[in-house]
Formats: structure tokens, sequence, C-alpha cells
């Protein structure tokens, strides 16, 4: 949402918003912090060692979370279409998911390896046209649905956020043809942001 002197809920989003003074006084970039550690109490997502993939990363928030999480033998790969200041142990490109060769940069630092967290907190930015909007934050969920059963191990995971709207059960039909488990996730620190919930598919097909 853009800035503006007038904007209430802006306001109330951000300047009354306990998670924002809580994320400034703990070192977190983002309030987005404290959605994945919330998430990650509860399914464990983040085990030492652990490679993972960050779709959507800047600020850092949640590269921040997984960093510290999966600890000095895991990896974190960190995408987003803005640049991101750096954190140690994050190993960040700058690029639109959308294009070819950015997931080929991508793949590219990956190598060999196989992935055992895919998360996207993507976002567009808002035309404040509902059936825009929802059609393009639906297409790069599809496309970390596509990255994650290409670079996934088995027993790997992938959380994303979606929107409730149109497209939503497509969606949610081709999650539960690649994942055994597909589980929603609604963490506290985004319940006032209606729409936006989180899915979490585990363990491929
Ligand atoms: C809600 S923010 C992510 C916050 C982050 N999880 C955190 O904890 O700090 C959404 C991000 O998605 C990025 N994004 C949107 N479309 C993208 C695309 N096509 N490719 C890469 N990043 C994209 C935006 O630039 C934005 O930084």
């Amino acid at each position: 949402m853009k800035r503006t002197r007038t904007s209430k809920a802006w306001m109330r989003e951000h300047v009354n918003d306990p998670y924002v003074q809580l994320a400034k006084k703990e070192g977190w970039r983002s309030r987005a912090a404290f959605k994945l550690m919330e998430i990650d109490d509860k399914d464990k997502l983040l085990r030492q060692g652990e490679v993972v993939v960050d779709l959507g990363a800047t600020p850092g928030g949640w590269s921040q979370v997984a960093v510290q999480r999966v600890g000095s033998g895991g990896l974190v790969f960190a995408l987003d279409l803005l640049e991101m200041a750096p954190i140690a142990g994050v190993h960040f490109i700058q690029g639109d998911f959308r294009e070819d060769e950015v997931l080929r940069q991508l793949e590219e630092k990956l190598g060999e390896r196989r992935v055992g967290l895919v998360m996207s907190d993507m976002a567009p930015n808002m035309s404040g046209v509902p059936l825009v909007d929802q059609a393009r934050v639906m297409h790069l969920a599809e496309l970390g649905l596509e990255f994650s059963q290409a670079h996934l191990k088995p027993d790997g995971a992938f959380l994303v956020k979606v929107f409730q709207g149109s497209d939503y059960e497509a969606f949610v039909k081709a999650m539960r043809a690649t994942f055994r488990t597909v589980a929603v996730r609604k963490p506290d620190a985004s319940r006032d942001r209606s729409a936006e919930i989180y899915l979490l598919g585990r363990t491929l097909r």
C-alpha cells in the first residue's frame, strides 16, 4: 500500500501494529518474520542443515529467520525483484522470478542440491483491480509450485502466500496433486490482511 499522510489503513498497519514495533526492537527487517516464525514453530520446516529457497525475499525478514534456524550447515538462497541489503549466509539474486534467465541463475547457484523448503512470500505491486491482482498473485504461486516440483527433495515442503479468490481452488487442487499433505496456515501476524493465507504442501507424491 502506498504510504500517504492520509492513509488510515497504513497507520493502522504500521504505526499501531505491535508486530512492527516488535520487529524493530528485535532486529527483524520485516513484520513478516513473525509469520514465518509462527508457522515454523508449529510445522518445523527450517531444520538444521536444510537447503532453503526464499522467493520474494526483500527486505529479508524470512531470510533472517531461515538463516538463523538452519544454522551454519544449512544454505539459504533468496531472490527478489528489489535489492536486498546483504545478510550473512544468504545467497541473494536480484531479478524477476517470472524470467527464464533469472530462474536459470537461481538453478545455477543451486547446482545439484535438492531443496528442503521453498518458501514464497512473493506479492506483486497491487494495481487495485482485484481480478488483475489475483491473477498476478496466483501466477507467482504457480511458478513457485513448478519450481518446487523440479527442485524439492522427496520429503521437502513448499510454503506459499496466496489470496483467496478466483483460481484459488484450482491452485489448491494443483498443490494436492503435487504433495501428500496440504495445509492452510493463517499466522497471527497476518490476521489483519484478511484475504492473505499461506498454503503448506509437504512430501512430494
Ligand atoms: C511481502 S514482500 C516479502 C517480505 C519478505 N518475506 C520478508 O520477510 O521481508 C513481497 C516481495 O515479493 C517481491 N516480488 C514480487 N513479484 C516478484 C517477482 N516477479 N519476482 C521476484 N520477487 C517478486 C517484491 O519485490 C517484494 O519484495
